[in-house]
């Protein structure tokens, strides 16, 4: 492969190496049926239409055996890395050590999880709007709704918390890929990508998102997804 010119702006990478053990289903949840399509070909359509991005990559487990059976978009932009890891940051932190590659530092990667599969391309252009001139970055978010307890042991109450200034992080994470691949090389432990960028004193930004966006994990969750993403081709 020979390096991108032109410095790439923006790019998505989309980490799809997980199994889906809290779906329970006996394939990873990714493949699910999702209004007649798997759950992430629904991410990979919103990702695709979105024009500035210039390469989708999407990151499976080495050892995937479903990808190849399903047709895919024909679009060069589409590009498949077979290199995931044991967790969400080591799937991430693989593919971008190999993109850091081909691309400048400087180059916008935004992380999303296969399993957002309601994303809309206007969030996302949205996104790229409000961040692109942002120094460090930052992630879509929902402020918490909900009033928050802790729970002890026994499942009972131990605290109410307050939820002044609480958000729920979703995806897409926008950051610039040199700054990224860096932090996650120095706090492998995190669950996202804006937490390895706290980790090395960075203040990400929230864009604030929908509950839409929300993330396929349970059984439940297929509907859902189904309802959301048929009201969105009604609206069309
Ligand atoms: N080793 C892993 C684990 C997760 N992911 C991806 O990270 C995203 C968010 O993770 P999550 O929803 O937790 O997915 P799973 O790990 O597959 O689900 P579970 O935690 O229920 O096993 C998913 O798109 C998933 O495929 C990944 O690329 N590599
Ligand atoms: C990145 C993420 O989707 C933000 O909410 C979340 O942290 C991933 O969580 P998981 O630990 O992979 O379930």
């Amino acid at each position: 492969m020979t390096p991108i010119k032109n410095s790439s702006r923006f790019h998505a990478l989309v980490p799809a190496a997980g199994s889906g053990s809290r779906m329970g289903a006996p394939h990873p949840k990714q493949y699910l049926d999702l209004l007649g399509l798997p759950v992430i070909r629904h991410t990979i359509d919103a990702l695709l239409a979105v024009e500035r991005l210039e390469t989708v990559w999407i990151v499976l487990a080495p050892d995937d055996v479903w990808w190849a059976q399903y047709d895919w978009p024909h679009d060069p932009r589409l590009q498949v890395l077979m290199c995931g890891g044991a967790t969400r940051a080591e799937s991430v932190t693989k593919a971008l050590e190999m993109i850091a590659q081909y691309v400048p530092d400087d180059t916008w990667m935004l992380v999303h999880d296969a399993a957002r599969a309601c994303i809309s391309s206007a969030v996302v252009d949205r996104m790229l709007e409000a961040l692109s001139e942002d120094p460090v970055g930052g992630l879509l978010a929902v402020p918490v709704a909900d009033t928050l307890k802790r729970a002890d042991k026994q499942g009972r109450v131990a605290e109410t918390i307050a939820r002044d200034g609480l958000w729920q992080a979703q995806t897409p994470q926008m950051f610039r890929i040199g700054m990224l691949r860096d932090a996650l090389a120095a706090h492998p432990e995190v669950t996202d990508e804006a937490s390895a960028m706290e980790a090395c004193g960075h203040r990400p930004r929230l864009v604030p998102s929908d509950a839409s966006n929300f993330k396929v994990t349970f059984p439940e969750d297929l509907a859902m997804a189904a309802r959301i993403l048929g009201a969105a081709r009604e609206q069309k």
